[in-house]
């Protein structure tokens, strides 16, 4: 499904006056792409990414996704945050069905495929406290997954782990894009996360919160992150970021 996204102004209240925080964010998606997001830290990055998932109403504009206006948070938008946020009475199997009917066989088979998907098996009986962070974050893509989500929304979703896991993680969720062709949109701080996974790269600046650029990432898959043209789209990205004019882009490391 294609995503539509017209915010032409969001604002929250800031000392009794409202302070815009996004203004006119405009672009569309078409049915399975992969979008990255990159900003100064506050520019408003979460903040769009809840508007697109119907968590956040109160905005000037309209989200369509596939045809239909979102007014409301809905299984078409799957949500992952930065933390896993799983249930830690259940285990995995539980936890990735949550309120779907485990004794269903088809929502039972629909678990053992993704437990498979997202590299899990042997696991289906363990508890939140029993796996590690990385573990716990493929449990939370596995429950967003088995609704069928038209778009997967992440915040930085692995920006808690280790750099193996992460690297690790972005695998997974490179091979989940490629096998259910769903659209995603992933805020990240790291740069090489942004241009390792996306086919297009939004950087936003901050105050308000715009878009700087959209850049198309045309990279084949599996990419490398020491191909000349990984690191010449790298550079181009940090280009863009030294223009948001945050002193926190000047030494080239994440946000
Ligand atoms: N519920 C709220 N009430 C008031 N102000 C808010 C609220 N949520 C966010 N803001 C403000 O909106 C701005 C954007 O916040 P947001 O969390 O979207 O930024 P971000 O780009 O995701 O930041 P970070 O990269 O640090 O996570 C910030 O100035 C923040 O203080």
């Amino acid at each position: 499904m294609s995503v539509q996204i017209q915010v032409t102004e969001k604002s929250f209240l800031k000392d009794m006056k409202p302070n815009t925080v996004l203004k006119d964010i405009r672009f569309e998606l078409k049915k399975g792409s992969f979008l990255t997001m990159i900003g100064p830290s506050g520019c408003g990055k979460s903040t769009l990414l809840k508007i697109i998932a119907g968590i956040d109403t109160d905005y000037k504009g309209v989200v369509v996704i596939g045809g239909k206006t979102i007014r409301q948070p809905g299984i078409d938008q799957g949500f992952i945050f930065q933390e896993h946020r799983l249930f830690p009475w259940m285990n995995v199997e539980q936890n990735i069905a949550a309120n779907l009917n485990l004794k269903d066989p088809k929502v039972k088979l629909e678990v053992e495929e993704l437990i498979e998907i997202v590299r899990l098996s042997g696991y289906e009986k363990a508890y939140p406290s029993e796996l590690s962070g990385g573990m716990s974050q493929r449990v939370a893509i596995a429950r967003a997954l088995l609704r069928n989500p038209q778009v997967l929304l992440l915040d930085e979703p692995f920006g808690a782990l280790d750099a193996f896991t992460r690297k690790h993680l972005q695998d997974v969720l490179l091979d989940i894009w490629q096998k259910k062709k769903i659209t995603m949109i992933l805020v990240t701080h790291d740069i090489d996360e942004s241009v390792y996974l996306g086919t297009e790269l939004a950087v936003l600046r901050a105050n308000p919160g715009q878009i700087q650029k959209i850049i198309p990432i045309d990279l084949p898959f599996p990419r490398s992150r020491t191909d000349s043209s990984f690191q010449y789209l790298r550079q181009t990205v940090l280009g863009e970021f030294e223009k948001t004019e945050s002193p926190m882009f000047a030494n080239g490391e994440g946000i």
